[in-house]
């Protein structure tokens, strides 16, 4: 079968991983300062050489067991090259004339127009700074004189990387997040972009197409079928949440949805932070919350929806999944360990197939817990990529997985 008549779309978090969209980190790290780092949400300056070499090694390994790995900056040049449209869109979302005046705005979106698509594709992950402005008329402009050199003409996307978050699948639909801070806010537009524009995707369509409030992909777990369990807290907001879940059901996507309340940290900035599945009814889990984790439970109900909760998050789980016991794999940790190997994203897996799980080999005790549940673990090096704060599911989108 040719891996373009795949069925595109995913029902669960632990299918056999068909494809999968990645992110090989690229120029845009190399912009990262100790000045603007904590604003673009890294915690260190990677060494952008290494990064790409651990990020290889990920793909490798995804590919090494039959998964097809798409990566971003390919699709997006591929988009921009064909289609005019495409390319208007993309420049319109990243030229901003508030920060620009118009008459500097309007001569980078000419500029733009005229530069070749993987040119394009480059300025619109790496952004661009006054420095590499082309020598114009603009050379006049008030903006340009009293900006620095090194300010952004247009922001640079260090955390594409994390193509987890801007965008999601569910069922056979596809959702563009509404991501909730300003560093992360236009990577929404590319992908955006991508599922509108490129050839692969035509004819797919939209879930949570409104997206009137803050919802992230690391926040959603698809559960079972059926079922998706959505994180609140630094990033998705109660708002996004419930329109997110009421947007599901008239889709018919879901039937039931789990808001999980989790601490507003930069440590648990997503739920997939803490937690994510191993197999069709495990989970990995931060041990200090796995006693508190709550749930409003969000139920498709005729004509409205019913709101329940909180209960205790592993029962309504697998209630609404319909099992018995949602296994939590206790990785035994004392205190110390366990809030070290959370921060390197230890409980931040990527499942590939029921039971076998992509994790960062530096989580040494998570992943001895793991395997000694019988779960395999194909471990990778993260020193540079961790920097971020994200690990195997963060770092990756699932575009095609079997069904469960
Ligand atoms: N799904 C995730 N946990 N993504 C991690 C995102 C990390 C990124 N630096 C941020 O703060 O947004």
């Amino acid at each position: 079968m040719n891996a373009d008549d795949l069925a595109l779309g995913a029902d669960s978090e632990v299918g056999r991983l068909r494809a999968v969209l990645l992110h090989r980190p690229g120029a845009e790290l190399q912009r990262l300062t100790p000045r603007n780092n904590d604003q673009l949400l890294f915690d260190g300056l990677p060494w952008v050489e290494r990064a790409q070499a651990e990020h290889d090694a990920f793909a490798a390994v995804l590919r090494e067991r039959g998964v097809e790995v798409l990566l971003l900056s390919d699709i997006l040049t591929e988009t921009l090259a064909g289609s005019g449209a495409a390319r208007m869109q993309g420049i319109s979302a990243a030229v901003d004339v508030r920060r620009l005046g118009r008459p500097l705005a309007t001569e980078l979106a000419v500029y733009l127009r005229g530069i070749a698509p993987a040119d394009l594709a480059t300025v619109l992950t790496a952004g661009m700074t006054f420095d590499e402005l082309p020598i114009g008329p603009s050379a006049q402009s008030l903006v340009r004189r009293m900006h620095n050199g090194v300010d952004f003409v247009i922001d640079p996307l260090p955390n594409l990387l994390f193509t987890r978050d801007s965008s999601f699948w569910i069922g056979a639909r596809v959702a563009i997040t509404a991501l909730a801070l300003r560093a992360r806010v236009r990577e929404a537009s590319l992908t955006d972009l991508i599922y509108a524009f490129h050839p692969r995707f035509l004819g797919v369509r939209r879930a949570y197409e409104s997206h009137t409030a803050p919802v992230e992909g690391g926040d959603v777990l698809l559960l079972a079928p059926g079922v998706v369990a959505v994180g609140v807290g630094e990033r998705t907001t109660p708002a996004g949440a419930e329109a997110l879940a009421r947007s599901l059901f008239d889709d018919d996507l879901a039937h039931t949805v789990l808001v999980v309340p989790i601490e507003q940290t930069r440590a648990t900035m997503h739920l997939d932070t803490v937690c994510t599945m191993v197999d069709v009814d495990a989970v990995v889990m931060y041990p200090a919350i796995r006693e508190s984790l709550s749930a409003f439970v969000i139920e498709r109900a005729d004509p409205d929806v019913q709101i329940t909760g909180p209960t205790p998050f592993l029962e309504a789980a697998a209630a609404a999944m319909g099992i018995g016991k949602l296994r939590v794999i206790d990785t035994g940790l004392d205190r110390v360990t366990a809030e070290r190997e959370q921060w390197d994203d230890g409980n931040n897996t990527l499942a590939i197939e029921p039971g076998v799980v992509v994790a960062y080999e530096r989580n040494v005790e998570t992943n001895r817990r793991l395997e000694a549940s019988g779960i395999e673990v194909l471990r990778i090096s993260g020193s540079e990529l961790g920097s971020g704060r994200g690990g195997p599911r963060c770092m990756s989108c699932p575009i095609a997985r079997d069904l469960v």
